[in-house]
């Protein structure tokens, strides 16, 4: 597992400097500049095609800068070994649902986490099982337990898969588009878990991604806006969705209100 190496960048869990990515004659990110602090909890916001995705598979080693520096939890790619880096990051996306085993256990499928195995080879030990059990309840999810994946409904599997993530102890864990295709409840389900998990103190440094202002919680205190691969603006999310700013953002009229630290906009 790699550690924060507090000596030589110290407390940051991600420094972007002036990274661009091109492929086949575009640029896809354009000079990003992005440092995540220890402590911190950010929301990563952009339209369809704003870049986000290019941006994560870059954070989790994927794919590396045309140009510019990235480190991740103080260690800089390029220098470190990027499969050892991925042990420390949480990945919990929507193409992570389609290569799970529907049939497969759900107790199963939250252990399988620590290992990062899609199904069960390594032997768990008691302890792992009793801290799968621990991580769902802790996401309102422990009645599950024997189900099968496939009998769990979406908001249900959200939930599972984030706990899947916790099992291996990331340092750093990244939502990606989380609350996509949940219905009202399930969704502020699901919201709810993910507040009640960034404000545990033994929790990772966590990265919401979404298209949606509404879905970003309290705890998640900064956000980024990501515009056709540029920052178009970062700092406190409250003054990151202002009318003001946003109406620049989208180049359209919108009002945002405000409702139990959450967003909410309107077409004007
Ligand atoms: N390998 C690639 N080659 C060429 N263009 C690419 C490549 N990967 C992504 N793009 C383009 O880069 C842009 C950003 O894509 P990306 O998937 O990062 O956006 P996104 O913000 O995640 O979008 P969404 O919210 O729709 O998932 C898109 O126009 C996409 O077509």
């Amino acid at each position: 597992m790699v550690e924060v190496n507090r000596t030589n960048n110290q407390k940051q869990v991600i420094e972007m400097h002036d990274v661009s990515w091109r492929r086949d004659g575009k640029t896809v990110l354009n000079a990003i500049d992005w440092q995540v602090a220890e402590g911190e909890n950010w929301a990563l916001f952009g339209l369809n095609g704003s870049g986000k995705t290019t941006l994560l598979n870059m954070l989790n080693g994927y794919i590396w800068p045309t140009t510019g520096t990235v480190s991740v939890l103080g260690h800089k790619y390029g220098e470190v070994d990027v499969r050892e880096m991925r042990k420390s990051i949480g990945w919990v996306s929507s193409s992570l649902q389609q290569k799970l085993h529907g049939s497969e256990k759900v107790q199963n499928l939250v252990v399988s986490g620590k290992f990062a195995s899609i199904g069960l080879y390594e032997k768990p030990t008691s302890e792992d099982f009793d801290r799968a059990e621990m991580l769902m309840h802790q996401l309102r999810c422990g009645h599950l337990l024997d189900r099968t994946y496939q009998t769990c409904s979406q908001g249900e599997q959200q939930k599972l898969l984030i706990a899947r993530a916790l099992m291996a102890q990331p340092k750093l864990l990244i939502l990606d588009e989380a609350a996509n295709g949940l219905d009202f409840i399930s969704k502020e389900g699901l919201l709810d878990s993910i507040q009640e998990l960034a404000l545990d103190r033994e929790a990772p440094h966590m990265i919401y991604v979404t298209h949606h202002t509404e879905e970003i919680v309290p705890p998640f205190t900064k956000t980024l806006l990501l515009r056709r691969g540029e920052v178009f603006m970062q700092g406190d999310t409250t003054e990151m969705f202002s009318g003001e700013i946003l109406t620049d953002f989208f180049e359209m009229s919108v009002d945002v209100s405000w409702r139990n630290g959450r967003a909410w906009l309107s077409k004007k």
